[in-house]
Parts: structure tokens; C-alpha cells; sequence
């Protein structure tokens, strides 16, 4: 599913006006369908509209005279002089006018007042900016806002809540709170990110006749259920346990032998063919066979860490599809050339998490130039470690940091945050729209290591391998949030909510 940013959908609409000869008003026709068939559900005791001074209030404009027509009450409020409007704007003024209706104009806060007080409407629809916010909300439209949000009837808004930057999902100065945003066209990058994906409740994205070829090159995505399901490796009849790959993961240390078994398990619920294990020996014990799916290897250790375990390692890799390395693996000085001899001396696809990220902070050159696909797993404070950026700044814009780090060192990085963002090499982007808040608990990205790197060992290419593992992983998180709640959720209940989101995806 595409994403676009706000720039991308002025460049998409002007090409499919001037290029492809739409009337504007067409299009803002269409949008304002999709919004009055948002609003009419809830329309029974009439629609209250906030409409400001650009196409975001002649989408509203529009809207209410479909519902007018309708026989719906509806009271529509202008926050600027009827004088003011522009374009196909000014043209849904007018023919709402001529149909009947009634537009209040808003000069200030008292007339907002006066307008708002005892408002009989049963919703409230917000078109009061778009994407063509460009500075930071106050005055009157911060006022309306404000009712908005301290009233009690539901709010639609109108292609994305007013106040959200439909770029970077930042709130500029204030925002709407809504239960269902109706977008027009494709998602913007400001739903997917937070907080703007909070504000605009449930999002429905409107068809509204845009030809899709245009900016079907847009870098930006999202995975939808149909999406995901196309890039699940296929298993045929006449297949055998060496069909889908040996998975290695290169894992656990002395009071983190947990961090072993959860990313296991994770691998071996992803249809990984054969996992190894590969552990300090001192684990061994305590792993006791669990899970019994996985082979174990005792890797050289001091002090309950790996280390001086490179031949070892190299050895053992010999003829895996995929390794993993980092959930458990603990602060060590050596795990850095560790890491750095697979790098360099093999040519397998390579997931590195964690401590295996912290070690690589030590110096990311020596990820140039390798073929083999290369995925990063950092939550923002690893990735400040890896990039140099400060942690604010990667949440401010975790897209611009994930793409530059991903191009730089051509690898794919998988930025985690409650909006995981996932960049390619060539500046791909995948937002992910699955998980809760029940997942932001230990243990739970160690699940998602194994998951990227039994789909690495599949065949599956970095990207696809960490887009597809993040959404399954999220989506076994919500699986199982629905039985246990978000408070009770453990990494361990993903196991088989991992199973259950891969046989829905393979259609079973
Ligand atoms: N052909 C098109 O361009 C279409 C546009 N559509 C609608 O048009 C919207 C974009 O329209 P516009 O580009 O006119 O932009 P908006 O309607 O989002 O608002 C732009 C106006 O608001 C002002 N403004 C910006 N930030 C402000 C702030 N913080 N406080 C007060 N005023 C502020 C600007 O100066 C400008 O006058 C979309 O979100 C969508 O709803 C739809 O009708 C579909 C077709
Ligand atoms: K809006």
C-alpha cells in the first residue's frame, strides 16, 4: 500500500490535473463523497462542520451540501471571510449555497463560542487544515481545535486531523483528536508515525480517481494483509526440511539464556527449516534441550560471554542460509571481530541485533561493500550508537535517519519505535503498521530476530525479510494481546501467534 508525503500528493494531484486533464473540482467532489459516507453513520441527530480557508474546507464545504441534499441537518463554520476563498473552494461555497445551505463565517473566538455552544449536531467533522499546514496552529483555528477535542460527540476528519504534519506525524502547536480520519488517495507519511497515527483514530483511505501510475515509484509504503501474504515463502508438496533454509543464531550469555529460547522460538514458528543454536557452552545446561526443534553448538566463552569464538563461528557457518547475532550475546570486546570476520568471509544473509549492534557502533565501515544482504535491528538509542545522531533527533525524524544510515552503508535497517520504520539501501521505506503497546516489554525484539532470520534463511531479500518479519511479528503481538491484554503480554505468547498470522497469511 502506498504512502505518500504531503509534497508527493501536491506533485500527484497537479500532475493529474495538468497532465492528465482532471477538473480539480472532480477530485474534491470525490473526496467529499468519501467523507460524507464517513459521516453519515453518525449523522442521525445532524453534522456539525469546521471548515477552514483551503481545499481541507471545500472538501467540508462540498461534504455538507451532499448531506444537506441528503435531508440531514448539517451547520457548517468558516474560519475565514467567505471572500477569502480560492479556487474550487470558493466553487463548493457557492453551489452550497445555492443548494440551500448556510455557512456562519468566524471572524473570532467569541463568534467560534457562540457558534459551538449547545451544538445539537451528533458528530463533528474537521476540515480545517490538510496537507498544507505549514506553520504551527494558534489564534482561532487552535480554538476550534480545542472545542474539538473537549467535546464529547465523535469527530471525522477530513484527510488528515488538523494540526498534524502530514510529513513527520509531528503535532504543530496543537491537533485534532479523531475517531476516524478518511484520507484521499494513499496514506500520508504523518498517519504512520506517531503521534499523528494516534491522533487520526481509524484511518480509511479514499479511492478518489487518481490514476495510481502516478508516483507509482514513490518510495514510501506500507504493508497491508494482501501485501504481506505475496512475500510469505511459498512451501511446496515436494519440499523437505532443506528447502526452507538452516538458520544460525548466534546468541545468549550467562543470565540472558532466556534471550536464546525466545528468539528460537521465533525462527521455528517462521518456517525456518533447521535452526542451530550457537551459544557459550556454559548455557547448555541450562537451555536442557528447549526448545528440542533447535540444535545447539557451544561456541568458546570467557567470563559466561562468547569470545575468541571467530574460527569457531566460521566453521559452524559453513552451509547455514542465514545467521542472526546479538539477542542475549552481552557486552564483550571481542564480539566486534566477531562480527567483523562474517562479514568479511562469508557470504551469508546476516541479521545483527543488540549487543551485536553495540559492537558494530565500534566502527559501521566494515559493512561497505558487502554483498550479501545486511539487516540492522536498532531501537533509537542503538541506533544513536551506530549513526552518531542524538536520540531526539532520530525520534523527531526516524525516516531521514533509517534512510541515510541505510544508504550510507548500504544495508537495511529496521528502526524500532512504536512506528517501526524500515529502510532499504536504494531508499526504500516501509512503515509498519502492526504491534500494541503490550510488546514494549524484554524479550520482545529478541522474538523478532529470530523471526527476520529464519525468513532470511527462506531466500527472502533483507528488505522484504525485515518488512515482512516486522509485520508478522506485530501482528502475533496483537493476536495475543487480544487473549492476554497488554499488561500481561510476554514475549513468549508471540510463539504461537507467530504460527497462527502465518497460516492466515498462507490462506489457511
Ligand atoms: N486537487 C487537490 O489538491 C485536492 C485537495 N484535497 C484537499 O485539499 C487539502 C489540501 O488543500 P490546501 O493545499 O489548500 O491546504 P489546506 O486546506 O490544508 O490549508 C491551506 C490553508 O491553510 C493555511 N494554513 C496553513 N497552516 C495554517 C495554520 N497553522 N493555521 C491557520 N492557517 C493555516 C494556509 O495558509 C492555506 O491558506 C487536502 O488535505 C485535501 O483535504 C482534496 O479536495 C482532493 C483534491
Ligand atoms: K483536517
Amino acid at each position: 500500500m502506498r504512502v505518500l508525503t504531503p509534497e508527493l500528493m501536491r506533485q500527484t494531484d497537479r500532475t493529474a490535473i495538468e497532465d492528465y486533464g482532471f477538473p480539480g473540482l472532480v477530485l474534491m467532489e470525490k473526496a467529499a463523497m468519501a467523507l460524507r459516507d464517513a459521516v453519515r453513520p453518525l449523522a442521525q441527530g445532524g453534522a456539525l462542520f469546521l471548515c477552514g480557508s483551503g481545499n481541507n474546507g471545500g472538501d467540508g464545504l462540498a461534504a455538507a451540501r451532499m448531506l444537506l441534499l441528503e435531508g440531514c441537518p448539517v451547520r457548517v463554520a468558516l474560519l475565514t471571510s467567505a471572500g477569502k476563498l480560492k479556487g474550487d473552494a470558493r466553487a463548493e461555497y457557492e453551489l452550497l449555497l445555492r443548494c440551500g445551505g448556510a455557512v456562519r463565517e468566524i471572524a473570532d473566538e467569541a463568534a467560534l463560542a457562540a457558534f459551538c455552544a449547545g451544538a445539537p449536531e451528533s458528530v463533528a467533522v474537521d476540515c480545517l487544515l490538510g496537507t498544507g499546514l505549514d506553520r504551527a496552529v494558534s489564534g482561532l483555528y487552535a480554538a476550534a481545535i480545542g472545542w474539538l477535542n473537549g467535546q464529547h460527540r465523535p469527530v471525522i476528519a477530513c484527510d488528515i486531523p488538523s494540526g498534524v504534519d502530514g510529513r513527520l506525524g509531528h503535532i504543530l502547536g496543537c491537533a485534532v483528536r479523531a475517531q476516524k480520519t478518511v484520507t484521499f488517495h494513499a496514506l500520508k507519511s504523518g498517519l504512520c508515525l506517531y503521534p499523528g497515527r494516534e491522533y487520526a483514530g481509524e484511518i480509511v483511505v479514499a479511492d478518489i480517481g487518481i490514476p495510481p501510475q502516478i508516483h507509482s515509484d514513490c518510495p514510501y509504503e506500507q504493508l497491508s494483509f494482501e501485501d504481506a501474504a505475496a512475500l510469505v515463502p511459498k512451501r511446496a508438496r515436494d519440499s523437505h526440511k532443506g528447502s526452507y533454509g538452516h538458520a544460525a543464531l548466534i546468541c545468549g550469555s550467562a543470565g540472558m539464556a532466556g534471550a536464546a529460547r525466545l528468539s528460537a522460538g521465533g525462527a521455528l514458528r517462521s518456517g525456518t527449516g533447521l535452526l542451530t543454536l550457537m551459544l557459550p557452552g556454559s548455557l547448555l545446561p541450562l537451555l536442557n534441550g528447549d526448545p528440542p526443534e533447535a540444535m545447539c553448538l557451544a561456541l568458546p566463552e570467557k567470563d559466561g560471554r562468547i569470545h575468541g569464538a571467530a574460527q569457531a563461528a566460521l566453521s559452524a557457518l559453513a552451509g547455514k542460509s542465514a545467521v542472526g547475532i546479538g539477542p542475549g550475546l552481552g557486552k564483550d570486546c571481542d564480539h566486534f571481530s566477531l562480527i567483523r570476520h562474517i562479514l568479511e568471509q562469508t557470504d551469508i544473509p546476516m541479521l545483527i541485533d543488540a549487543d551485536g549492534l553495540n559492537a558494530l557502533a565500534q566502527d559501521p565501515d566494515i559493512l561497505r561493500g558487502r554483498a550479501a544482504p545486511v539487516v540492522l535491528t536498532p531501537h533509537p538509542g542503538e541506533m544513536a550508537r551506530l549513526c552518531g545522531w542524538k536520540v531526539q533527533d532520530i525520534l523527531q525524524d526516524p525516516v531521514g535517519c533509517a534512510v541515510e544510515f541505510a544508504a550510507r552503508w548500504g544495508c537495511v535497517v529496521l528502526l524500532k519505535g512504536s512506528a517501526t520504520v524500515i529502510a532499504s539501501p536504494e531508499g526504500r521505506v516501509t512503515f509498519n503498521a502492526t504491534g500494541n503497546p503490550g510488546m514494549a516489554a524484554g524479550g520482545s525484539g529478541d522474538v523478532l530476530s529470530g523471526v527476520i532470520t529464519a525468513l532470511l534463511g527462506q531466500g527472502l531479500g533483507g528488505y522484504d525479510a525485515a518488512r515482512l518479519g516486522s509485520y508478522v511479528h506485530g501482528a502475533a503481538g496483537d493476536l495475543a494481546a487480544r487473549e492476554m491484554g497488554y499488561h500481561g503480554l510476554t514475549a513468549s505468547d508471540m510463539h504461537k501467534g507467530l504460527a497462527r498470522v502465518f497460516a492466515r497469511l498462507s490462506g489457511l
